[in-house]
């Protein structure tokens, strides 16, 4: 059975078509990501999984129990099962990392100091960073706080994690160690999850399936080796980063149709340097 289900989901905004009839089966284990251009929906999906918005038309299902009918309780318990690794979610500043971390098990596991400190021991070394307990979030770098945000996230040890834009922000190095990251909760937890990203490199990596929207419908639905190989101009555009007709178009201006003649490079200005 899959984890989670979504049959026909339509969304709107006023007159803001969003969602169009989006259908996405996941089955338990897998690791899906999510892409698309900006404002075509990848975190308005999200918040429908996660029961933050409800669909004008549609069904969302987790784990067998139907969630858009459900009460703002009943989400609640249901959603105990998820973890989020949120551009927004970021750590309460006034906790130290334990704190932090231990804040979900603290809220909704009813387990013992004890019990919840192995824990936040347990989800510290997954993450690579034990010694960072005792510090505050103001004491470590961008990286390190994404790392102990998904510390936080699997505290709970959730059947889903949600992964919006995890790499933003981070250079290439600290980026790839979320995408190690990403991947030996995978291994270790055979958890599911759900990652929206825009960065190419990292949705190739974590992937076991590559699923692309536009304009609130799924365009692509395959293995990251099936999009590579795509003769679609929407996905090679979007997969090689180049801008296509359609986004030109939005700026008023053609595509280019040849290469422009090679120009004589202007020299940058000489700087007039003084010893001494
Ligand atoms: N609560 C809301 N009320 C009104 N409009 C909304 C709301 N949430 C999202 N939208 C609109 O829905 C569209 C899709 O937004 P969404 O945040 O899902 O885009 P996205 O694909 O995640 O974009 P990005 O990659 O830039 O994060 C946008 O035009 C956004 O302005």
């Amino acid at each position: 059975m899959a984890l989670i289900e979504l049959k026909n989901l339509h969304k709107r905004f006023g007159s803001l078509v969003v969602l169009d009839g989006v259908s996405l089966s996941i089955p338990e284990g897998q690791s899906i990501v999510i892409i698309g251009a900006s404002g075509t929906g990848k975190s308005v999906l999200l918040k429908h999984i996660v029961g933050l918005l409800k669909p004008d038309k549609g069904e969302v299902w987790f784990d067998g129990q139907r969630i858009d009918l459900m009460t703002e309780r009943e989400v609640d318990v249901v959603r105990v099962q998820m973890g989020f690794l949120f551009q927004m979610g970021a750590l309460f500043d006034s906790l130290s990392v334990e704190e932090n971390i231990a804040f979900p098990l603290n809220e909704h596991s009813g387990k013992s100091a004890a019990e919840i400190s192995r824990i936040v021991d347990e989800k510290l070394k997954m993450v690579g960073l034990p010694e960072t307990r005792k510090k505050m979030p103001a004491q470590l770098s961008g990286g390190q706080k994404k790392r102990i945000a998904l510390a936080r996230a699997i505290a709970m040890d959730p059947r889903l994690i949600l992964y919006d834009e995890p790499t933003t922000g981070l250079d290439p190095i600290r980026s790839d160690v979320i995408n190690e990251l990403i991947l030996k909760l995978k291994r270790e937890t055979a958890v599911t999850s759900i990652t929206v990203t825009h960065d190419m490199h990292s949705a190739r990596k974590v992937a076991d399936r590559i699923v692309m929207l536009h304009r609130g419908r799924i365009i692509f639905d395959g293995t990251p080796e099936a999009m590579q190989e795509s003769a679609e101009p929407l996905i090679r555009n979007f997969v090689r980063g180049e801008a296509g007709e359609e986004d030109l178009e939005a700026l008023d201006m053609a595509p280019p149709t040849a290469q422009p003649e090679q120009a004589e490079p202007t020299p940058p200005a000489q700087k007039q340097k003084r010893a001494g």
